[in-house]
C-alpha cells in the first residue's frame, strides 16, 4: 500500500526534517529485519536494544524514510529523515494514518486493569455478536475480525498490528471493537493515536513490577489510558477497587462507575452461588448466568455498563447475558471417572489465585480436599512468586509449586523463591515438582473422589515456553489423558 509521507504524518510535531518530505513509502516497520525497498523505519528505543543502531542496517535493506529521536550523523542523500520527541508515540500516529485511520470507523472500547481484561472484552465480543453485530476483537486469547481467528501473540498488539487490525474489522463490516489494554501497550504508546469510544476500568493489584518497578508507576500506566480518551467517550471503573476512582481523576471521559456493595452508576448483588453458576441481580432484575466467583459478578457488570453505554437494551442485553459461557481457560473443571474435579485456570497474579482459591472455598462442603498446582513465569515479576507461594499454601490442603513458562530462568529457582513466601508451619503441606505434567500427575494421584485440584497459572495457553523454544503444552489435554489413564 503507497502512501505520501506527509499524508501519514498528520498531528506528528516534527522537531527537524533532512530531505525528500513529499516522498511515498511502502509500508512501515519498526524491526529493521522486515524492512524492504522503499519502506519507512522507525527508531524506537526498547528494553533490550535501541531501534537507532539499526538504521544503516535498515537503509541497507531498502528503507527510504527513517523516523528517529536521534539523528545519524552521517545521513544518506536518498533518504528522508524526520526527528521527533518520541518515536512511539509518532509510530502509533503514522500506523493509525497509514491504515486510514480505523479506529474512526468503529466503536472502539478499551479494558484495562490488572485482571478480568480477556474475560470483560470477550464476553462483549460474544455478548455483542449475539445481539446481531459484526464485532472485533483484541485478547490475550485469540483475535478475532467478526468470525475470523487471527492468532494473538501479545494481550495488546504492536501499534502497526492494532492499526492494521482494526482497518481489516472496518474492511469486514464491523461496527464494534473490544480489545485489552495492557499496561506495557499504554506505557510505550501502542494505543496513544486511538479513538476510543469508551474505556473499563477492572482493578488494580500487585503485577508487572519487573517492567514499572514501583507500584505507583504501575498505577501511572494505567491512568494514562483513562487520561488518553477525549470527552465523548464513556470510562467506567470499578468502584470497589481503591484505586477505581483515581484512574477516571483526570480524564475527560463521561464517567460511570460500577459496584456490587455501594452506591454507584451501575449495580449488582450475588444472590446465590453454585458450582455450576451463579444467580444475580443485575440493575434490579435477576439473572442467571454460567459463571462462578464473586469476581465475575464484577466482570458481568462491566460487560453489561458497557452495553448499556453503548446503547443496547437493558432486556436484551440482559437475555442475551444469560447465555454468555466462560472463557477459555478461566475457571473451567473437569471431572475424572473416579469424581475427583480440576479446575484449569488462568491465575497468574497473587489477587487471580486468592481468588479463585476463596471461589472454591465458598463453593466446596469442606470433606474434600484442595490440591493446587502452580508454578510463575520466568522473565516476569519475580516478586510477585513468594506471594504467589503464599497464597496457595494459605488456601489449600496441598500444594505442588512447579514449571509455568520458565523462559530463560531456572524453573527449580522459580520454585524455591515460591516456596520463600510459604510460612514454616505450611511447608509440610508443600511438593516441588518442576515437570509440570509430573506435577499435574501427582496431584491426580493424591486426589480421591470428590477432591478439587486447581492447575493455575497458564489457563488457555497451549505451549511451554523454555529457554526460547515453545513446547505444546496444554494443563486441560493433560489432565484429560491422566484422567483416562
Ligand atoms: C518488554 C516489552 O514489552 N517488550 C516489547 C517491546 O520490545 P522492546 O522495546 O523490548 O524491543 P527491543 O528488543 O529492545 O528493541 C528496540 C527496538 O529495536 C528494534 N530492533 C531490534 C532488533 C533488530 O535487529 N532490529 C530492530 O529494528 C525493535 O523492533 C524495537 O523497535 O516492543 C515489542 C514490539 O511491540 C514487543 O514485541 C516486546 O514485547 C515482548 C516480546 C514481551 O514479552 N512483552 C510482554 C512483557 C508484554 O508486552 N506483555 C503485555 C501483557 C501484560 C499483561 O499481562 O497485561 C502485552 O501487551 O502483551
Ligand atoms: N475481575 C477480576 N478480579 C480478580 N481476578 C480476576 C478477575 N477476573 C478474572 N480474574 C482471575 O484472573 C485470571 C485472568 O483473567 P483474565 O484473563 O480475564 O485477566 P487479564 O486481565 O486478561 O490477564 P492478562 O494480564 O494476562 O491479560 C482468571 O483466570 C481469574 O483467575
Ligand atoms: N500476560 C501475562 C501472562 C502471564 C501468564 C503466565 N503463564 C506466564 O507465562 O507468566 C504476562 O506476559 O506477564
Ligand atoms: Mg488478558
Amino acid at each position: 500500500m503507497t502512501k505520501k509521507i506527509t499524508d501519514l504524518l498528520g498531528s506528528i510535531n516534527i522537531v527537524e526534517s533532512i530531505g525528500d518530505l513529499e516522498r511515498e513509502i511502502n509500508a512501515i516497520h519498526f524491526d529493521s529485519r522486515k524492512v524492504e525497498t522503499g519502506d519507512f523505519f522507525i527508531a524506537q528505543v526498547g528494553t533490550q536494544s535501541d531501534g537507532h543502531d539499526y538504521i544503516t542496517k535498515a537503509i541497507e535493506q531498502g528503507a527510504k524514510a527513517i523516523l528517529c529521536e536521534r539523528l545519524p550523523e552521517l545521513t544518506h542523500p536518498d533518504v528522508s529523515y524526520f526527528r521527533v520527541e518520541n518515536t512511539s508515540k509518532a509510530l502509533s500516529v503514522l500506523a493509525h494514518n497509514y491504515y486510514n485511520r480505523p479506529s474512526d470507523h468503529l466503536k472502539l472500547v478499551g479494558v484495562t486493569g490488572t485482571n478480568g481484561k480477556t474475560t470483560i472484552a470477550s464476553l462483549l465480543y460474544e455478548l455483542f455478536r449475539k445481539l446481531g453485530y459484526k464485532v472485533g476483537l483484541l485478547s490475550t486469547v485469540t483475535n478475532y475480525i467478526d468470525s475470523k481467528v487471527v492468532k494473538a501473540t501479545h494481550t495488546t498488539p504492536d501499534a502497526i498490528q492494532i492499526s492494521a487490525l482494526l482497518n481489516e474489522m472496518v474492511a469486514a463490516g464491523c461496527e464494534y471493537c473490544f480489545m485489552e489494554v495492557s499496561s506495557h501497550a499504554v506505557d510505550q504508546h501502542r494505543t496513544a493515536d486511538l479513538n476510543f469510544k469508551g474505556g473499563i476500568f477492572t482493578n488494580l493489584t500487585h503485577d508487572h513490577l519487573d517492567y514499572h518497578k514501583t507500584f505507583d508507576s504501575y498505577l501511572r500506566a494505567k491512568k494514562g489510558f483513562f487520561d488518553q480518551l477525549g470527552k465523548t467517550a464513556f470510562a467506567i471503573t470499578n468502584a470497589d477497587d481503591k484505586n477505581g476512582k483515581i484512574m477516571l481523576q483526570n480524564t475527560k471521559a463521561h464517567k460511570f462507575t460500577y459496584s456490587t456493595r455501594a452506591f454507584a452508576d451501575f449495580r449488582a448483588q450475588i444472590l446465590e452461588k453454585h458450582f455450576n453458576g451463579m444467580l444475580l441481580e443485575m440493575d434490579g432484575i435477576e439473572l442467571w448466568t454460567n459463571f462462578i466467583g464473586d469476581f465475575n459478578a464484577h466482570n458481568l457488570l462491566a460487560v453489561y455498563s458497557a452495553a448499556r453505554l453503548l446503547d443496547q437494551s437493558k432486556e436484551e442485553v440482559l437475555m442475551k447475558m444469560s447465555e454468555l459461557k466462560s472463557v477459555a481457560g478461566r475457571f473451567e473443571s473437569l471431572v475424572s471417572p473416579n469424581g475427583v474435579m480440576a479446575i484449569v485456570d488462568y491465575a497468574h497474579t497473587p489477587d487471580a489465585l486468592k481468588n479463585v482459591l476463596q471461589t472454591i472455598d465458598q463453593l466446596r462442603t469442606k470433606n474434600e480436599t484442595v490440591i493446587t498446582v502452580v508454578g510463575a513465569g520466568g522473565d516476569r515479576d519475580k516478586t510477585k512468586r513468594p506471594l504467589m507461594g503464599n497464597v496457595a499454601a494459605e488456601y489449600s490442603d496441598k500444594v505442588i509449586l512447579t514449571s509455568d513458562n520458565p523462559r530463560s530462568e531456572d524453573p527449580d529457582t522459580i520454585i524455591s523463591e515460591m516456596k520463600e513466601g510459604v510460612s514454616a508451619d505450611k511447608l509440610r503441606k508443600v511438593l516441588a515438582i518442576s515437570d509440570r505434567k509430573e506435577a499435574i500427575r501427582t496431584a491426580i494421584m493424591l486426589a480421591q473422589k470428590d477432591d478439587i485440584i486447581l492447575v493455575a497459572g497458564k489457563g488457555h495457553e497451549d505451549y511451554q515456553e523454555i529457554k526460547g523454544v515453545k513446547y505444546h503444552f496444554d494443563d486441560k489435554e493433560i489432565i484429560n489423558e491422566i484422567f483416562n489413564q
